[in-house]
């Protein structure tokens, strides 16, 4: 038997007598979807243990039973106790929790793999605890904008991912009006829709405006399906930035002042129709809006504030780089920190933490957007040329967990944040936490474990040198992570085959 890491795989006789813990529930059996180099176990029946699982709202021992490819039952208490008669993984202190949605990833395949690829992006996701992640519409080429598009999205995608991936489509003005387009994209599987409000510095995705949305939505409706949106518009009337004069593009303060939160204030309020279509009785009543990657906490977080109390169907995520590091922490000429819109201050940072913490922001994503690292122009150091984005993929979980532990962040508002609310949104309801009957994705970590992320430390995603957490002192090891039941990732090994699943909405 394969040893597992961290937990010792227990001989366990097979003995009749009846299991010492209650069993919650058995799941109905399911055809496991292993196949040979799926995973790092020769098992497709076995169960895990640890002394902090996170299940059923609470965290403490308990041995999880995975059978072919499912959460088969749950049994609570001192697992060391149980008689169990299949093999036991005993992962002793080390948390396990659902595993990580991220539904905000850009995996620029095809057409960028040099950016990032399939390949690459889910080993890093797998490495990092991410057990399915929701590959963005643009930064690929073409853009996934319509039933064919998708369609050569899918096939780039074959036998090469190893977590599980989904799709959002591309709302641009070229579908938006057109409702057997969007209806062909939709009922080629994508998740939902996504559409920026802003320039999106890719030319075959261009922006769309509040009468667009609008429009998509009431298709969008009948999918009960979302729509994401990248919430920065260029005010009508724009203050007075003062950055006419010499503009030094190495300081970050030039870039920071060049897309200030009137420009998210001024998106989320051109929405306001459109969120107000969304709240029962309303035009596109059934389909929802999120906002990707919230990063001003004053007036646009209090914006959506109002909408959700008005009843809007709206969600909000924001992103680990905008909980970690502040204006004044990113040295000038660092484009690795550039991002849209751009990590602001440090008053900031902490109301973005207490809107979190109070369940004003929903969830949280990667918004991993990688570029081949030429772009990043960390020579010339230009803010305002560089590619703006943020590599950081396979560290979300210790990243969170690292700056948030001051603020006293709990493992079950990880796994809310993380697992459970990315799994609403991305409509996939046996996905997200660690029940019976709910595929058995899993990641097992060590919130002890300190590490700095410096050149001795595997990196999967594809350029290591444009990662803004590079030199960083992090706390949150992953063990490993398991996609329905197969073992994909433990000790800096993936498993040898790329068995993840295209998740296509019905
Ligand atoms: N085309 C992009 O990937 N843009 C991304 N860039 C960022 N966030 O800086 C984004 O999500 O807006
Ligand atoms: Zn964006
Ligand atoms: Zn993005």
């Amino acid at each position: 038997m394969a040893a597992s890491a961290k937990g010792r795989l227990v001989p366990v006789l097979a003995v009749a007598a009846a299991l010492a813990a209650v069993l919650l529930y058995r799941a109905p059996f399911s055809k496991s979807l292993g196949g040979e180099g799926c995973s790092l176990l020769p098992h497709d029946h076995f169960w895990i243990a640890s002394d902090r699982v996170v299940t059923l709202g609470r965290v403490g021992p308990a041995a999880v039973e995975v059978k072919g490819g499912l959460i088969n039952a749950i049994a609570v208490g001192d697992y060391r106790n149980f008689v169990l008669r299949r093999p036991l993984i005993d992962y002793g202190d080390a948390v396990i929790m659902p595993g990580l949605i991220d539904v905000h990833a850009h995996l620029d395949e095809p057409g960028r793999e040099e950016w990032e690829g399939f390949s690459t992006g889910t080993r890093a996701a797998a490495a990092g605890g991410i057990t399915t992640l929701v590959d963005m519409p643009l930064n690929s080429f073409p853009s996934t904008v319509s039933e064919e598009t998708l369609k050569l999205k899918l096939e780039a995608a074959r036998d090469k991912l190893y977590v599980d991936v989904g799709f959002w489509g591309g709302l641009v003005p070229e579908n938006a009006f057109n409702p057997s387009a969007l209806e062909s994209l939709l009922n080629a599987g994508v998740l939902g829709l996504k559409s920026f409000m802003c320039p999106s510095g890719i030319n075959d995705f261009p922006m769309t405006n509040s009468t667009h949305i609008e429009e998509g939505l009431v298709t969008l409706a009948k999918y009960k399906r979302p729509l994401l949106i990248h919430a920065e518009r260029i005010p009508d009337v724009e203050d007075d930035d003062g950055l006419d004069g010499e503009l030094d593009p190495r300081s970050y303060a030039t870039y920071l002042k060049s897309r200030p939160p009137a420009w998210e204030e001024s998106a989320i309020r051109d929405l306001q129709r459109a969120m107000k279509d969304t709240e029962a009785g309303g035009r596109s009543e059934g389909t929802h809006i999120h906002i990707v990657h919230l990063s001003d906490a004053t007036t646009s977080l209090e914006l959506m504030k109002d909408a959700k109390r008005s009843g809007a169907s709206v969600t909000v995520e924001t992103c680990p780089h905008y909980l970690a590091f502040s204006a004044d922490e990113v040295p000038d000429g660092d484009t690795r920190f550039k991002c849209a819109p751009p990590i602001r201050d440090g008053m900031n940072r902490e109301n973005l933490w207490k809107a979190l913490l109070d369940g004003h922001i929903d969830m949280l994503s990667s918004d991993h957007s990688p570029s081949a690292p030429d772009l990043k122009l960390m020579e010339e150091g230009n803010f305002l040329k560089a590619w703006g984005g943020i590599s950081s993929l396979q560290f979300v979980l210790p990243v969170t967990w690292s700056y948030g532990k001051k603020y006293g962040i709990t493992l079950n508002q990880l796994a809310a944040w993380w697992s459970e609310n990315p799994a609403k949104l991305a409509g996939q309801k046996n996905k997200g936490a660690i029940l019976p009957g709910y595929h058995a994705d899993i990641v097992v970590w060590k919130p002890e474990a300190q590490f700095e992320l410096d050149d001795s430390h595997s990196v999967y995603h594809k350029h290591r040198n444009i990662s803004a957490y590079l030199g960083k002192e992090l706390s949150g090891k992953v063990l490993s992570t398991f996609v329905r039941g197969n073992l994909v990732f433990a000790e800096d090994k993936h498993a040898k085959a790329a068995c993840g699943v295209q998740i296509l909405a019905k």
